[in-house]
């Protein structure tokens, strides 16, 4: 189907377009790696091509499934297997664990949509991505006992802090993306503003709101929401729209360096937004 293949790519778009703006306070862009030191703005390039396969096939099992509150329990060896193609490709790094997570749950809705007759607006995938997701962290987190010794680092931010990071977003139909993201970035592009600025402001307006399990991996609360009042502290600046903002993200993003915090989770709903706002804009111009 032509159309399951025209979103699979601008997934794998929105992946090239989130890692190419620039700047992205603790994040690789394309001035420099930010808070890692085992990969760069290439990594991420090779990794985004190596999923193109997976988010086909992503969209290729939503369109073909019944029904939606059965889907996830098709789509996760698919994003096992993709996790597993990522990691084969930048030798072993994680580049986009997260980011297959969430596309896989869009993908399939968006897929399950087309083959429904439904539109694909951001609220409709949105609302499809969450009853896909009905029921997760309780079955992911639900038997996961007090003192249990985490296997990864979301299993350890739900321990210590009750969050359930990249799987209570995608369970409460990505709130975030919703409310903050897709707005701004609504008006960002309706006022032309350059692709790369929106972008980095959508980061902000995430990272001022999001809990993000990838900075509570290497830090604690308190840092959390340092980020968060200082990302929406650039934001009252004007962000890139203003010299003062401009000149407060390039400080913030060696302020995140030198401190080692990397804001993976809002990086990945930067590309989550491009690519429900692109969707969106296709699904007009296809109706009229
Ligand atoms: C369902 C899983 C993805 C769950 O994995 P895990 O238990 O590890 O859960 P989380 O930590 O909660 O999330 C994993 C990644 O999700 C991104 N993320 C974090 N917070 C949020 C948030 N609030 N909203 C949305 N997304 C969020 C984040 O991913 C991005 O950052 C990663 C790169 O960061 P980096 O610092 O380099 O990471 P590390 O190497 O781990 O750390 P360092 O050593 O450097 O400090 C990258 O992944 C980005 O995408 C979180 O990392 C999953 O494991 C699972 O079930 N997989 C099976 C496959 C599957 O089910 N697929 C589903 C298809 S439908
Ligand atoms: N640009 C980026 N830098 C670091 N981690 C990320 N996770 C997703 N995108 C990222």
């Amino acid at each position: 189907m032509r159309g399951v293949d025209h979103i699979a790519a601008l997934a794998v778009e929105a992946l090239l377009v989130e890692v190419a703006a620039t700047p992205k306070p603790g994040l690789v862009d394309r001035a420099n790696n930010g808070a890692h030191d085992d990969m760069d703005f290439f990594t991420f390039q090779a990794s985004a091509a190596a999923l193109a396969p997976y988010f086909a096939e992503f969209a290729r099992a939503g369109a073909g499934h019944e029904h939606l509150d059965t889907l996830l329990a098709q789509l996760r060896p698919i994003g096992c297997r993709a996790e597993a193609a990522m990691y084969a490709r930048t030798g072993g790094v994680n580049t986009h664990k997260g980011a297959v997570f969430s596309f896989g749950v869009l993908l399939g809705a968006a897929g399950w949509l087309m083959a429904h007759g439904g539109r694909l607006t951001a609220d409709a995938v949105l609302d499809a991505a969450r009853t896909i997701c009905t029921g997760l962290c309780r079955a992911d987190y639900g038997a996961l006992a007090k003192d249990a010794v985490p296997a990864t680092k979301g299993q350890a931010a739900y321990l210590a802090y009750g969050l359930t990071g990249v799987r209570g977003e995608a369970e409460a139909g990505f709130p975030l993306v919703r409310a903050y993201a897709l707005p701004l970035y609504r008006a960002r592009r309706a006022a032309h503003t350059p692709l790369n600025d929106a972008l980095v402001d959508v980061l902000l307006v995430l990272m001022a709101h999001n809990m993000d399990t990838n900075i509570l991996g290497r830090h604690d609360l308190a840092m959390l929401h340092r980020v968060q009042g200082d990302a929406a502290r650039i934001l009252t600046l004007g962000g890139m729209g203003t010299a003062a903002g401009r000149a407060a993200v390039e400080a913030f993003d060696a302020q995140l360096i030198a401190a080692w915090v990397s804001p993976g989770g809002s990086a990945d709903l930067v590309a989550v937004t491009h690519f429900l706002y692109e969707m969106e804009q296709s699904d007009m111009l296809r109706s009229m």
